[in-house]
């Protein structure tokens, strides 16, 4: 099992982000325009299982950075087996990546490489709760999966595929020479069926082109150059980008009711599966004809093969099946007014050469913990974002490390309060990271879970844990995205009870300085310790010679202190000391630190 190491944040000049992997292995720098953090780092070099077929561009690029097991056609079984000693999995969509491959993986897989767009194949949910993102190539086939949805559109209007079908199959063939005594074979009894083949014209047809997406308005570009009048019907599209390439947005039911021709290109998702069901035939044009390159589920086998012998649907062009490969004996497969083809779509030279290149670049850089820009199960942090909050990402994690080693055990943590305080406007300010890293400190010092961008708020929901965010609204200038942060604890008792404040919770509060982080309050006390190594605190009676004993009990440790604070609440009564300490006392010289007869509470916190 993999080791996670560290989440050290890096900022080279050229703002590459990073979180480091060490040894840390040669990494292009590159921006990023959507960026997101995964947390990752192991001691070896990483095994990358690509379970298809990939292009070789991409192949290479991952050589240059990971362990390449190239293994196709796995069993299900086999490929829970192999995916505990794997980093990275990438797949098509011929594979699918089960909740049981994210268990069976018992943590170690980080990434999941979709080289393609549909993630229908990925189980979402069990990626996240596994904190394992998903990556995939979103562009890289888009034209060649709308040429292809083109070709079934006009092979489909002249009936290319049935025509060509009759020409060969029933013809019976004899050898035979050329005039210059080659050997040829010369068809016999074939059939020319000029009139059986009679197509539909394309010109002037409406075209309904079902999500105006990347595919979708590709298609519909090109249906566009053919004559056609194309309509779109997309809940979520923005209507001047349809305006612009002349196509109307309109509601399913009109996209129904006036289609000559409708082509798919929405994503499987809950409210798309079989959205093409017997409601919806009973609604269509009659003699309506239907391109799908989207995925297999978004219709209804079973209705479309009884809309097509009912003369509903004229013809149907198939690329992609719920069951994919369908069954031998599949109806619509067999049906002679439907062309198919082996999801097809993406497979062209070109769009698997981009794909693979696309992918691999995705995953390599998010296996080095880099910022990957096509996560699809993580938010998107825009760069500039990431780079202006860097500093306190590191600060957000070590509040939460801090407040929840002062919580008394038995205490159990639900409500934490998280306060930001800024003279910038709330929706100036993007906190999901900061969020996230809260979550981590909070929850990994008390847990064996791996936590990170992607599964912080899994995490905390399924633990009970309510985090709850609100603004402390600075006057000043809005420059600086924080001037300070606040991590507070309510409901549970405090180890060290000077870190309880005036409303009863534990508090903890942090400043950047000079692009370090630092502690500067607990309790109601400030303080002021930069946030490296660990934390001893101790509240003991304001008189001479306590930082001496401390510091001598320490010395005799070999434990080097780094930053010292003492802050007094009158002169004689009490002080809370702040240690920064680089090496981890032993228990002994703890022991010998609270048995000090000033010292009147102590803890030692790790960071
Ligand atoms: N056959 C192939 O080889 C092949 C190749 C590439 C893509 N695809 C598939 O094509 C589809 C589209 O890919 P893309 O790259 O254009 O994706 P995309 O995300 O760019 O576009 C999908 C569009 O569908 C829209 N949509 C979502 N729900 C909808 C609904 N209920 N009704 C109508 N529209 C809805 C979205 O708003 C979006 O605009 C995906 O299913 C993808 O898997 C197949
Ligand atoms: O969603 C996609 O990208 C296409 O369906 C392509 O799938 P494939 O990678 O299996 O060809």
């Amino acid at each position: 099992m993999s080791a996670i190491s560290s989440w050290n944040l890096t900022i080279s000049p050229d703002t590459t982000l990073s979180f480091s992997w060490r040894p840390s292995l040669p990494s292009r720098p590159r921006k990023r325009k959507t960026l997101v953090v995964l947390a990752a780092g192991l001691g070896a070099k990483p095994t990358v299982l690509v379970a298809e077929k990939l292009g070789d561009p991409g192949i290479q690029l991952l050589k240059t950075f990971a362990n390449v097991d190239c293994s196709y056609n796995l069993s299900p079984e086999e490929l829970c087996t192999k995916i505990s000693l794997c980093d990275a999995l990438i797949v098509r969509s011929g594979t699918k990546v089960t909740r049981d491959v994210f268990e069976s993986s018992m943590g170690r897989l980080k990434v999941v490489g979709r080289a393609g767009v549909g993630i229908d194949n990925v189980d979402l949910s069990a990626a996240t709760e596994h904190g394992c993102l998903v990556v995939n190539a979103p562009t890289s086939n888009t034209i060649a999966a709308a040429e292809h949805g083109i070709a079934l559109l006009t092979a489909m209007a002249r009936n290319v595929a049935q025509a060509d079908a009759s020409v060969k199959a029933e013809s019976s063939c004899i050898q035979g020479w050329t005039e210059k005594g080659c050997p040829m074979t010369i068809p016999e009894n074939w059939k020319w069926e000029r009139s059986k083949y009679v197509g539909v014209s394309l010109v002037g047809k409406t075209l309904a082109v079902m999500g105006f997406g990347k595919v979708g308005s590709e298609v519909a570009r090109r249906a566009k150059g053919l004559g056609m009048d194309v309509i779109a019907h997309d809940p979520y599209a923005p209507a001047d980008r349809a305006r612009a390439i002349g196509v109307e947005l309109v509601t399913f039911e009109e996209a129904l009711r006036t289609a000559d021709f409708i082509s798919m290109h929405m994503p499987l998702t809950p409210a798309t599966s079989k959205m093409f069901n017997d409601e919806a035939f009973s609604r269509v044009k009659k003699g309506v004809r239907i391109v799908n390159v989207a995925r297999g589920g978004v219709i209804d086998e079973e209705a479309l093969l009884r809309a097509l012998d009912a003369g509903i649907v004229a013809q149907a062009a198939l690329d992609v099946f719920t069951e994919e490969p369908p069954l031998q004996e599949n109806k619509l497969v067999r049906h002679e007014n439907v062309i198919a083809t082996p999801h097809l779509g993406a497979s062209t030279t070109e769009a698997q050469e981009g794909v693979a290149l696309e992918i691999a670049e995705a995953v390599v850089g998010a296996l080095k913990g880099e910022l990957a820009a096509t996560a699809v199960n993580a938010p998107m942090v825009p760069a500039e974002v990431l780079l202006e909050l860097s500093p306190y990402v590191a600060l957000t994690e070590k509040l939460g490390r801090l407040a929840v080693q002062l919580v008394a055990g038995g205490s159990g943590v639900k409500f934490v309060k998280v306060a930001y305080a800024s003279a910038r406007g709330p929706d100036d300010l993007d906190t999901r990271l900061l969020r996230a890293m809260v979550t981590k400190g909070l929850i990994e010092p008390i847990s064996s879970v791996f936590v990170n961008l992607v599964n912080a708020d899994f995490i905390a929901k399924q633990r009970g844990l309510r985090i709850t965010e609100e603004r402390i609204v600075l006057d000043g200038s809005p420059e600086k995205a924080l001037e300070f942060i606040q991590v507070r604890i309510a409901n549970v008792e405090s180890k060290f009870a000077s870190a309880m404040c005036d409303s009863g919770e534990i508090t903890v509060e942090g400043r950047v300085k000079d692009g370090k982080p630092h502690l500067t309050k607990v309790g109601s006390m400030g303080v002021d310790v930069s946030l490296e190594g660990s934390i001893i605190l101790c509240r003991q009676v304001d008189q001479p010679g306590i930082i001496g004993k401390v510091g001598s009990i320490l010395g005799e440790e070999n434990v080097n202190v780094n930053f010292m604070s003492v802050s007094r609440i009158a002169a004689g009564k009490q002080a809370v000391m702040t240690i920064g300490v680089d090496e981890e006392p032993s228990r002994d010289a703890l022991k010998k630190i609270g048995e000090i007869s000033a010292v009147e509470e102590f803890v030692f916190l790790k960071l």
